[in-house]
C-alpha cells in the first residue's frame, strides 16, 4: 500500500546543535535516477534489474504505475527486477495513483498510451492544481487519444502504438513535460521532435539526466549539447535495451544534511558521492562555498565544513530549483542579505515554495520578501515556532535546518519526508 503522510500526526521537535555538529551520513537512492530507471525497464526490450532503488513513497507509486499498465515489478529487495509486459499489452488495471509525484504524473502517460486500454490519472488534492496541460496538449499533438485534463483527473485511451512526431511546446513551468516525451520517445512509431518555445526550461540537469539514462539503453537521441540547437531534443525511433543498473544517493537529499555543517559551523561528510553525475544536488558543491562553508570531495564522499559567518548570496536556482528550501534555509540563517531569483516554477512544486518559505521562514522572525521568481532574505534575529510544511518534503528539510540552530522550532507533519526518503527524522536526529 502507498500511503499519503499523515496529517494528523503530532508536530515534530526539531532537535537543536548545542554546538558544531560533526557526522557522516549514507543516503537512500536518488527519487529522479529511480524513477527514471524504473520507467525506462518498463519499455525496454527484456527484464531489468534496477540496484539500490530509492524505496520511498514516489518509487513505490511509479511501480504500482507500472504494474498498473501490466509491467511486473519486483520489489521486494534492494534491487528491483522489471519485466516488461511488451508494447500494446491490456493494462491490469485502470487507474494510475500520482500521490505527489511529479515524475509519476508527467512520467507515466505518454507510456500509458502504448497499452491497449484505458488507464486513468489521479492523485492527492494538491496534485490536481500542479501543471500537466501542456503536456497532455503535447500528446494529443502526437496522436494519443486522451479524455479530461487541463489538470488531474484525465484518462489515457491506449491504442497499443502512438504516432508520434514533432511536438512544439512551452516548458517553462517543469523541465518533466520534456523528459516525459524523451523516456517515451523511442518506442513511438516516428519518434519524438520536441521543441521548447517561450521562457528557459528549468531544471536543466534533470533533461540531461533524461538524455543520458536513454543513452544508456541504447537510444539515439539527440540534445542542445550534440546538434548545437539550443531547446530542441529528437529521439529516433527504436528499441530501448534492458539494463542491469545502480542507483546513485539522492543528491538533493544530501542538501539539509550539508547544510547542518554550514549552519552550525561543523562538518558533515555524505558518503559515496558519485565523482561526475548528473543530479542537479551536485551543484551544493558550488552553493556552499558562496556562503561560505568548506566542500572537498574525498574517496568518503563529499565533506562540507561550516564557515565561523555563514554569509548570504545572489544565485539564480533556475537549474536546481528543488534546492531552493534548503538554500532559503541557510539565508535566512546567514549574516548578509540574500536573494533567490530564477525559481518562479516551483510555485508548481509540491507547494507553492515562493509563499510557503515566505510564509514559514516569516513565522520564525525571518525578514523575508517574495518576488515573483524567488526570494529575498535580510538578517533578523529567529525565534522557535511551528513550521507548516504543506506536504512537501523539501519545507520538512529546511524546517530542521533553522531547527538545528533555533531552539523551538515545531515541524508540521515530518513523515511527509516520506515521499523521497522515509526514516528521514530519525537518521536526522541519529546525527548528534
Ligand atoms: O525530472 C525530475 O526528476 C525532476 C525535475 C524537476 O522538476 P521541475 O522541472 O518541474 O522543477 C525537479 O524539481 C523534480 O524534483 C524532479
Ligand atoms: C519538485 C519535486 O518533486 P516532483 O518530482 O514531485 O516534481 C521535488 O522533489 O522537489
Amino acid at each position: 500500500m502507498v500511503h499519503a503522510a499523515d496529517p494528523s500526526a503530532a508536530d515534530w521537535p526539531a532537535p537543536v546543535a548545542e554546538g558544531p555538529v560533526d557526522a557522516a551520513v549514507r543516503l537512500p537512492g536518488s527519487k529522479s535516477l529511480t524513477n527514471r530507471a524504473l520507467l525506462l525497464a518498463g519499455v525496454a526490450d527484456g527484464p531489468s534489474v534496477v540496484r539500490r532503488a530509492l524505496r520511498s513513497r514516489d518509487t513505490e507509486l511509479m511501480a504500482a504505475a507500472l504494474r498498473a499498465l501490466g509491467h511486473d515489478v519486483d520489489s521486494a529487495g534492494d534491487d528491483w527486477v522489471v519485466r516488461p509486459a511488451g508494447a500494446g499489452a491490456a493494462p491490469a488495471r485502470d487507474a494510475v495513483d500520482c500521490g505527489l509525484a511529479g515524475t509519476v504524473m508527467r512520467f507515466v502517460p505518454p507510456v500509458a498510451a502504448l497499452a491497449s486500454g484505458r488507464v486513468g490519472f489521479d492523485g492527492d488534492p494538491h496534485m490536481r492544481t500542479r501543471p500537466i496541460g501542456t503536456l497532455l496538449d503535447a500528446l494529443r499533438d502526437l496522436g494519443v487519444a486522451l479524455e479530461g485534463g487541463p489538470t488531474l483527473p484525465f484518462v489515457v485511451a491506449g491504442r497499443g502504438s502512438v504516432p508520434g512526431g514533432r511536438v512544439v511546446l512551452d516548458a517553462s513551468a517543469s523541465s518533466q513535460f520534456v523528459s516525459a516525451l524523451l523516456l517515451a520517445g523511442a518506442t513511438y512509431d516516428a519518434g519524438v521532435d520536441v521543441v521548447h518555445e517561450g521562457p528557459p526550461v528549468p531544471s536543466l540537469p534533470h533533461l540531461e539526466m533524461t538524455v543520458a539514462m536513454l543513452r544508456e539503453h541504447g537510444v539515439d537521441v539527440a540534445d542542445p549539447a550534440t546538434s548545437g540547437e539550443p531547446d530542441r531534443w529528437r529521439v529516433a525511433p527504436g528499441p530501448v535495451r534492458a539494463l542491469d543498473r545502480a542507483i546513485e544517493p539522492d543528491l538533493s537529499n544530501a542538501a539539509p544534511f550539508l547544510a547542518l555543517a554550514a549552519a552550525t559551523g561543523g562538518r558533515v561528510l555524505v558518503r559515496d558521492w558519485p565523482r561526475t553525475t548528473t543530479q542537479p544536488g551536485d551543484r551544493l558543491r558550488e552553493i556552499l562555498p558562496l556562503m561560505g562553508a568548506g566542500c572537498e570531495l574525498t574517496d568518503e564522499g563529499l565533506v562540507v565544513t561550516g564557515p565561523d559567518e555563514l554569509v548570504g548570496l545572489d544565485v539564480d536556482l533556475r537549474d536546481v530549483g528543488e534546492l531552493t528550501p534548503v538554500v532559503a534555509a541557510l539565508c535566512a540563517l546567514a549574516s548578509s542579505p540574500s536573494v533567490l531569483r530564477g525559481v518562479a516554477h516551483i510555485r508548481g512544486h509540491e507547494t507553492d515554495r515562493i509563499t510557503a518559505l515566505a510564509t514559514e521562514l516569516g513565522g520564525l522572525g525571518a525578514d523575508v520578501t517574495e518576488r515573483e521568481d524567488g526570494l529575498e532574505l535580510r538578517p533578523a534575529p529567529l525565534h522557535g515556532g511551528r513550521f507548516r510544511t504543506y506536504a512537501d518534503h523539501r519545507m520538512a528539510h529546511a524546517a530542521v535546518v533553522v531547527g538545528a540552530v533555533v531552539p523551538g522550532v515545531e515541524v508540521e507533519d515530518v513523515a511527509t519526508t516520506a515521499k523521497t526518503f522515509p526514516g528521514f527524522a530519525d537518521v536526522w536526529s541519529g546525527l548528534w
